[in-house]
């Protein structure tokens, strides 16, 4: 039985997606982020840190829903849910990695960017998709297609969004939530301004009243 991935689009309009470096950052960022209104917050498995960082994060701030991205291989996700990773993401979804989110314990945002891939992945029970890369892929007007033939799908679209491009995704009825990493700026991250973080945090949660 597949978790419903659908809460964590309802819980805020913006899911930051996080590539953390150093995971000293990690909670300090995490509580920056719940401060300014955005809970549900996206790690990339980019980076040798990110399974310490979702660590901590899940252990020191409980009101944070953190998530494992870049989920590419079948063993991430037992890597990522052992660390505390509370609903994956993956960027595009082969069968394989599709037979193993489908039995995973926590919430999947499955990636695609065609409507056969949307198709398929519909087929393995998943109503709750990424949209990826969203931008170069077709954009707003590319999901605003799919929602006639498939109604029963709802799209987190990340890659390429800004505060800017929000506003034209979040107006649709397929789109829960949009994913980016604007709200981190990395020269905001490496100077520590947690305040700059949380003031865009905050106005990523109002794109959605
Ligand atoms: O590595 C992954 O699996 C990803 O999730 C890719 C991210 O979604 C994008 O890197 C975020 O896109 P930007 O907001 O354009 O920076």
């Amino acid at each position: 039985m597949l978790a419903d991935a659908r809460p964590l689009l309802a819980a805020a309009p913006v899911i930051p997606v996080l590539t953390i470096k150093d995971a000293s950052v990690a909670v300090p960022l995490a509580r920056a982020l719940v401060a300014g209104g955005l809970p549900v917050i996206e790690v990339t498995l980019r980076t040798p840190q990110a399974l310490s960082a979702i660590r901590e994060i899940a252990r020191e701030v409980p009101e944070a829903v953190v998530g494992a991205g870049t989920i590419t291989r079948v063993e991430d996700i037992q890597v990522a849910t052992a660390a505390g990773a509370r609903f994956l993401v993956s960027p595009g979804t082969p069968a394989a990695l599709a037979v193993g989110l489908s039995s995973c314990p926590v919430p999947v945002l499955p990636g695609c960017a065609t409507v056969t891939e949307a198709m398929a992945l519909a087929a393995y029970g998943f109503t709750a998709l990424k949209f990826f890369p969203a931008e170069p892929s077709g954009g707003a007007a590319f999901l605003k297609s799919l929602s006639g033939p498939l109604p029963g799908l709802v799209f987190c679209p990340t890659g390429g969004i800004d505060a800017a491009k929000a506003p034209s995704y979040l107006a649709l009825a397929n789109v829960g939530a949009v994913g980016g990493s604007w709200v981190v700026p990395d020269d905001a991250l490496a100077s520590g301004d947690f305040a700059r973080i949380t003031r865009l945090a905050a106005e990523a949660r109002a794109l959605r009243p």
